[in-house]
């Protein structure tokens, strides 16, 4: 335990959150070379025995059986879009490094992440129309979805440091709100429930980081997106990019952030259980 949790600081996971946004703009790259191909998402496109629902449910519920099989998640940063029924991991047990809360395994925000994914992010990055690449579409989608579900759950080691090195001020408010949660069913007072909750988000804020890491990531989105050619220094291709940039920031101010910020609230609430 002591080597990592020694490591674990505000820079060094926030380093790990820089890295992670390499991971899904290329991720939203490689899902932008095809259009929506809304057969994909379409529960009557095919059926098979076990009804899997869509294509996309198909490859995502397997593909989680075989990696679980492989101890995708023994690791403490991987979360499962479809955890029940999850086959146990055939491979000898990783010592992961304890560094989390136990209760750390029952925040898994990947529902809200899926519905956010397909119904508000797609059809904003990709081209309609259809190609009928349905099974690569649907690998490219599993990929962008587990690398936003690593990135959003890495709240919980941001929330853990945090806790670390500011418990004075972290501890009256995880107090205050696990209080304020029981006279909420006594007394019904769903304000000081909302209150409560606030001190904690506003604790965990950093408005001028949130501001960086939104142009950072259009700023990536423009250098890695951008069409690169030998022995062609003219302009044309100028601002065409794979993805929009101001779509992967806006994702980012509207979504991602504040999903991210969700799981640090929910983990800190269990913090002192
Ligand atoms: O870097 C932090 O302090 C975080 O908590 C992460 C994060 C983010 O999601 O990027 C979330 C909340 C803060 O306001 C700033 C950034």
């Amino acid at each position: 335990e002591s080597d990592v949790s020694d490591r674990l600081t505000l820079e060094s996971v926030r380093d790990s959150l820089i890295r992670q946004e390499d991971s899904i703009v290329f991720s939203l790259i490689e899902r932008a070379r095809f259009p929506l191909n809304a057969p994909t998402y379409d529960p009557s496109y095919f059926s098979m025995p076990g009804s899997y629902g869509s294509l996309v449910e198909l490859v995502v519920k397997q593909t989680e059986a075989v990696q679980a099989k492989a101890g995708r998640y023994e690791n403490p940063e991987e979360h499962p879009f479809f955890p029940d029924d999850l086959p146990p991991s055939q491979v000898p047990p990783h010592k992961y490094p304890r560094v989390l809360n136990p209760a750390a395994v029952f925040v898994n925000v990947n529902k809200k992440i899926w519905d956010v994914y397909f119904n508000k992010l797609l059809p904003l990055f990709v081209a309609p129309g259809d190609d009928g690449n349905y099974a690569s579409t649907a690998a490219r989608d599993l990929e962008c979805l587990q690398v936003l579900s690593r990135r959003i759950h890495y709240g919980k080691l941001v929330a853990e440091v945090k806790f670390r090195d500011e418990w004075k001020h972290y501890e009256p408010a995880i107090r205050a709100r696990v209080l304020s949660f029981h006279s909420y069913y006594a007394t019904n007072d769903a304000y000081m429930k909302s209150v409560d909750k606030k001190t904690l988000m506003d604790l965990l804020t950093a408005p001028a980081v949130e501001k960086a890491v939104k142009k950072r990531v259009a700023k990536k989105a423009r250098i890695f997106g951008q069409e690169v050619k030998v022995g062609d220094d003219s302009d044309k291709n100028k601002g065409k990019y794979k993805v929009d940039p101001a779509v992967v920031s806006r994702f980012y101010g509207d979504w991602v952030i504040p999903l991210t910020k969700d799981v640090e609230v929910q983990y800190l609430l269990h913090r002192l259980d």
